[in-house]
């Protein structure tokens, strides 16, 4: 990968996790990878915000690639730290060693962060104000405090007279990026899909559980003409920067509202008879005009399931009984579920049990602080009867009127 332009002498460094056997965050599956980004000011202070998680050989190319407009890493006078999570920090102990000058902003919540992560102290650093502006030759860096998005040190920089948001986390994407298209104008329609797919997924995975403070940053950040926004990972939004804004926008406020018209159903069966009715359940949504995500567990990446959990108003689980509770592979998804805080959801259950059952006690216990409004549920013996069909089918009509409801 080379270095790249974005504006005047602004420039963006780059790499690609290519390994597709990699965990981001050693939990999400990247099947088509991640960049992770750093941008690079060239100026009478040369300016590096954010730098690069130390593997494989991404510090090295990073170096290679300032190498492109005459710069190494001695020539960095001024280093921003938007956020101290190691995909973007992780190079900071070697850096700060082969560079000895260089002066750190970051906020007062990441002092402490540079020298437990990275050995480096304290004086290295200048603790900025919100709204604080830095000149550096013709450009001037304004840090704006954007606390938990994602974690409560983080910030975003603001460079004022080109109008360009290095927003970090925010606005990113999971997707590798080819080094001919870095910016939105130059994807294909399909491949903008494909990020902005990979923004809500990654939306879901990593930030959406601090959406209350993302719409706080939002609020914040209203005020400023943003023509250009630089995120961590993805691609760089200058033609309209407007559409991912506005996808966090209402991503965000899903946490305090209906989100989609549209039903995540998740399923498990052992042997067969609680997938008997998955079917019904599909074709009666679908017959009310509700689309429709099938997942199974185990088998299907919780990821995804989030990303899709996240954007539906409606959520249907079916699984059976196992020793006294749910199918346990099962309670794992509804537990991920809660730790993401999708809350706001419209709920309905079905599953097949042998003798006594227990899923449905188990799941309204592990449920109790979800804020899911448990619309029903069907359990039956065994296989389902004709008569159970026509229960679950009367019952999910119930269920689709006050789904419809509540997102009309
Ligand atoms: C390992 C195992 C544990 C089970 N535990 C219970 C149980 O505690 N209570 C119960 O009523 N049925 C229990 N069952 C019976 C299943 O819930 C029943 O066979 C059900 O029809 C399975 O649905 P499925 O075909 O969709 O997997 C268990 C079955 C298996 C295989």
């Amino acid at each position: 990968m080379h270095i790249k332009p974005v504006v005047d002498d602004i420039y963006r460094l780059s790499v690609n996790i290519e390994d597709t056997n990699y965990l981001f965050e050693g939990i999400w599956p990247i099947p088509h990878g991640i960049s992770i980004n750093g941008y690079l000011i060239k100026a009478e202070k040369n300016v590096l915000i954010d730098l690069t998680q130390d593997i494989f050989s991404f510090p090295q190319e990073f170096v290679q690639q300032m190498g492109g407009v005459a710069l190494d890493i001695e020539d960095i006078d001024i280093l921003v730290v938007n956020h101290m999570e190691p995909d973007h920090s992780g190079w900071l102990r070697e850096f700060c060693k082969r560079n000895s000058k260089a002066v750190i902003y970051c906020t007062k919540k990441a002092v402490p962060l540079l020298n437990a992560f990275a050995g480096v102290p304290a004086e290295r650093a200048i603790a900025i104000s919100d709204g604080m502006i830095l000149e550096v030759g013709d450009y001037q860096l304004q840090f704006f405090d954007t606390p938990n998005i994602h974690w409560p040190e983080t910030m975003m920089t603001y460079e004022r007279k080109r109008k360009i948001l290095f927003s970090c986390d925010a606005f990113g994407s999971y997707g590798s990026i080819d080094e001919n298209a870095i910016f939105d104008d130059q994807v294909s329609s399909e491949k903008h899909a494909f990020f902005e797919q990979e923004a809500l997924r990654y939306y879901a995975n990593i930030v959406a559980t601090f959406s209350p403070f993302v719409l706080k940053g939002l609020e914040k950040l209203s005020g400023l003409e943003v023509k250009v926004i630089c995120p961590s990972h993805g691609i760089i939004w200058r033609e309209n920067p407007a559409v991912i804004i506005n996808h966090y926008q209402r991503y965000a406020e899903y946490c305090k509202g209906p989100a989609e018209r549209e039903v995540t159903v998740v399923w498990s069966s052992m042997y067969g008879n609680t997938k008997q009715v998955l079917n019904l359940v599909i074709e009666t949504l679908r017959k009310r005009d509700i689309p429709v995500h099938v997942f199974q567990v185990p088998g299907d990446e919780i990821g995804y399931i989030l990303a899709s959990a996240w954007k539906s108003a409606g959520l249907i689980f079916g699984m059976p009984t196992y020793e006294y509770k749910m199918f346990p592979p099962m309670a794992h998804v509804i537990d991920e579920l809660q730790v993401k805080k999708v809350t706001n959801k419209k709920v309905f259950r079905f599953g097949s049990y042998g003798w006594s059952g227990g899923a449905q006690k188990d799941f309204e216990n592990k449920t109790e602080k979800s804020g899911w409004d448990k619309l029903g549920y069907y359990e039956w013996q065994g296989a389902p009867t004709d008569q159970d069909k026509a229960a679950i089918q009367q019952e999910l009509h119930t269920y689709c009127d006050a789904l419809i409801e509540f997102t009309s």
